[in-house]
């Protein structure tokens, strides 16, 4: 089954290795000006700043939930004060980097199957024609935890899988207190969005950027948005190379703050948010009947974004997935029900819900992410039950 879905991702060089041979930068990383290499990227522009602590203090409370709606309203956010120990995040910070120092063949003890997703590699290459990304990758499943495949988890340095659980629980921590908050900003019940996020899914997935002499002709990561509910994406090293795509097409280079997260909201939370307001959205439209779709002021953005890299400094980033349970319905929160009217809408299987989702966004590319799913989660597709139509 996973086979069938993932159709194998095909094997291409190891970019790190590439770079060190000081070879001309082949072909197929080189983009054109259509690909992105022309296009204006705009410095300076600072992302909005959410507190976690003022969000916790009641005294700050209500303020602060007003700038976390408005922060993720433009999609991505830099997250202060978020209580993750700084020896958490130095540890991890630490390990990852030692890792991908390690020689190829010891980083290839953990590489990815042909037809996988986690381990040490690359990932989502399809053809043989495709413009390929100017990075390498290590890809772990974290939560829950029953779903970890050890044999992907490096064991040098010694400390790596510690480090890598210690800060998992933290932005475990740190996603399950945004969603509360999430909810409240969306006047949904915070149990009743905090219950489809039971068990955490959560992956890792780490880049690693070489330097390149060209580094204005490739790009480090495809433009894309993140198919997953939230990101927390930590910077590894301090090498910038982020960049949000911005209302009139150009790109936002980031520049994050000193110990700050940046958050992302991901393809669900903003079809959840969709689903729960029944926005009319041109990527979901047609998992509504036309007089379901009722009109809302205003939702949660996933918003593309895409990494590019530095001439002569490699750079590493972190960037934790979550996800909510696999087995959920997606459907209208009751409460915005009643008070949309009592709207009908159609419940639909989480798994269909993303199937349709992403085969409109990413032309498949969500059956990818989702074939490990299939294995460890004993992901359902249960057709019958996927387009009932609920009463109001
Ligand atoms: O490297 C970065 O800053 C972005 C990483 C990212 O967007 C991702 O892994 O989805
Ligand atoms: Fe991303």
């Amino acid at each position: 089954m996973a086979h069938a879905i993932t159709g194998g991702h095909l094997q291409v060089p190891n970019v790190q290795e590439l770079a060190q041979s000081g070879e001309v930068v082949p072909a197929r990383y080189v983009r054109t000006e259509e690909e992105g290499t022309a296009d204006v990227v705009v410095t300076g522009c600072p992302l909005p700043v959410v507190d976690l602590g003022r969000l916790l203090d009641p005294r700050s409370s209500q303020e602060e939930l007003a700038n976390l709606g408005s922060a993720c309203q433009q999609g991505f956010f830099q997250l202060v004060n978020h209580g993750v120990p700084a020896d958490v995040i130095l540890d991890v910070k630490r390990d990852i980097a030692e890792f991908f120092r390690l020689p190829l063949e010891a980083k290839n003890e953990y590489e990815k199957l042909p037809d996988g997703l986690e381990g040490y590699g690359q990932v989502f290459v399809f053809s043989e024609t495709q413009k390929l990304d100017w990075s390498d990758m290590l890809y772990l499943m974290l939560r829950p935890v029953e779903a970890r495949d050890m044999s992907f988890w490096p064991t040098t340095p010694p400390s790596f899988r510690s480090s890598v659980d210690r800060y998992s629980v933290e932005a475990a921590r740190v996603v399950l207190c945004l969603l509360r908050f999430m909810a409240m900003d969306m006047g949904v019940e915070p149990e009743r969005l905090l219950e489809m996020f039971g068990g955490q899914p959560q992956t890792m997935k780490v880049t690693y950027y070489p330097p390149c002499q060209q580094a204005g002709k490739v790009i480090g990561l495809s433009p894309h948005t993140d198919a997953c509910a939230m990101t927390l994406l930590l910077h590894v090293n301090d090498v910038q190379g982020l960049q949000i795509r911005s209302d009139d097409g150009n790109w936002l280079a980031v520049e994050p703050l000193d110990g700050a997260i940046i958050v992302s909201v991901g393809d669900i939370i903003e079809a959840m948010w969709v689903v729960a307001h029944g926005l009319d959205h041109p990527d979901t439209r047609h998992l509504f009947q036309t007089h379901d779709v009722i009109l809302s002021n205003g939702k949660y953005r996933s918003v593309e974004h895409r990494a590019v890299v530095h001439p002569d400094k490699e750079r590493i980033a972190a960037a934790m997935f979550h996800q909510p349970r696999h087995t959920i319905m997606v459907e209208p929160l009751p409460e915005l029900v009643k008070e949309n009217g009592g709207a009908r809408y159609k419940s639909v299987a989480y798994a269909e819900f993303m199937k349709h989702f992403f085969s409109v966004k990413l032309g498949g590319l969500f059956m990818a992410i989702s074939s490990k799913c299939n294995d460890d989660y004993s992901w359902q597709y249960t057709p019958n039950a996927m387009w009932r139509n609920r009463p109001a």
